[in-house]
């Protein structure tokens, strides 16, 4: 038997099924969801709007809790938020009254872990994330990009396993973004974290991701799995756009993604 399914997933939902219950309706926003990442795999979600992106980030992350089935990481059911799972979204949440040093330490100290040592690893990731000139300066002095760098070193200066990222390039401009999709693919590649990408941009998706996953709305449920070639997945996202068999696999998302867009009118 392969060795790798014998093991634990990193990240597994099995039948999973939410419903947003209000006291008008109960919506049931995804639908028998069955979902494997391993350890160190870098996975995209694509869909329409409305197709349970978010709701399955928030899922595996422990924010809502699912209404059926099981969602487990290394074999253990997820019960509530837990450091061992990092969360980035499209806005990045700094406080404009405290430096980007006192931004990324108010992480460590949220979660109880601040003292010298994960200071400097911190510190490390600020330099890594060429935000070393920065760090005594305040967010309304950065650009979109820069802020969003800060918002990463925040989030890995916590040291998750997983990192959830929604949309986290959506409100830059397209060079800022293509830069730092190098920047954090290679970041999380070196750290060797485990990552769900949520993104409207499907170019994104084949660029940055192992496997992509095209949803359906209404329910939400997987409609289709890509998986991206070891030549593409290798190349940082900038040059995997370059790569011969980049346009091909873009064409084949592009029209699983009208299947599910025309299904969903
Ligand atoms: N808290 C909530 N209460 C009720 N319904 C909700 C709630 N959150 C999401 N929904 C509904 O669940 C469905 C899935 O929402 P979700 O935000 O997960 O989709 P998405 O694919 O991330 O969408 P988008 O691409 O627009 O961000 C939508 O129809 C949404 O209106």
């Amino acid at each position: 038997m392969n060795q790798l399914l014998s093991l634990p997933a990193k990240i597994e939902l099995r039948h999973v099924t939410h419903l947003y219950v209000t006291t008008s309706r109960a919506f049931m926003a995804v639908r028998d969801i069955n979902l494997r990442v391993e350890e160190g795999e870098f996975i995209c979600l694509v869909g329409p709007s409305g197709c349970g992106k978010t709701t399955l980030l928030s899922l595996i992350a422990g924010l809502e809790k699912p209404t059926a089935g099981k969602i487990l990481i290394e074999g253990r059911p997820v019960e509530g938020t837990s450091r061992q799972v990092g969360y980035m979204l499209q806005q990045d949440f700094l406080f404009n009254w405290r430096t980007i040093e006192e931004n990324i330490f108010l992480g460590l100290d949220i979660q109880g872990i601040r003292n010298r040592e994960t200071e400097a690893y911190a510190l490390h990731l600020l330099e890594e994330m060429e935000l070393a000139d920065v760090r005594k300066a305040y967010p309304s002095q950065l650009s979109g990009g820069m802020r969003q760098r800060v918002a990463l070193v925040r989030t890995l200066a916590c040291q998750p396993d997983i990192l959830l990222l929604d949309e986290p390039f959506s409100a830059l401009d397209y060079q800022t973004k293509l830069k730092l999709e190098d920047l954090i693919f290679s970041a999380l590649r070196r750290h060797k974290k485990t990552a769900v990408l949520v993104t409207h941009d499907l170019s994104e998706s084949i660029a940055m991701g192992d496997r992509v996953y095209i949803l359906a709305r209404n329910p939400g449920r997987i409609s289709s799995e890509v998986v991206v070639p070891a030549a593409i997945r290798e190349a940082l996202p900038f040059d995997a756009r370059n790569h011969p068999g980049f346009h091909e696999l873009f064409h084949q998302v592009w029209k699983e993604m009208e299947v599910v867009s025309d299904a969903a009118k």
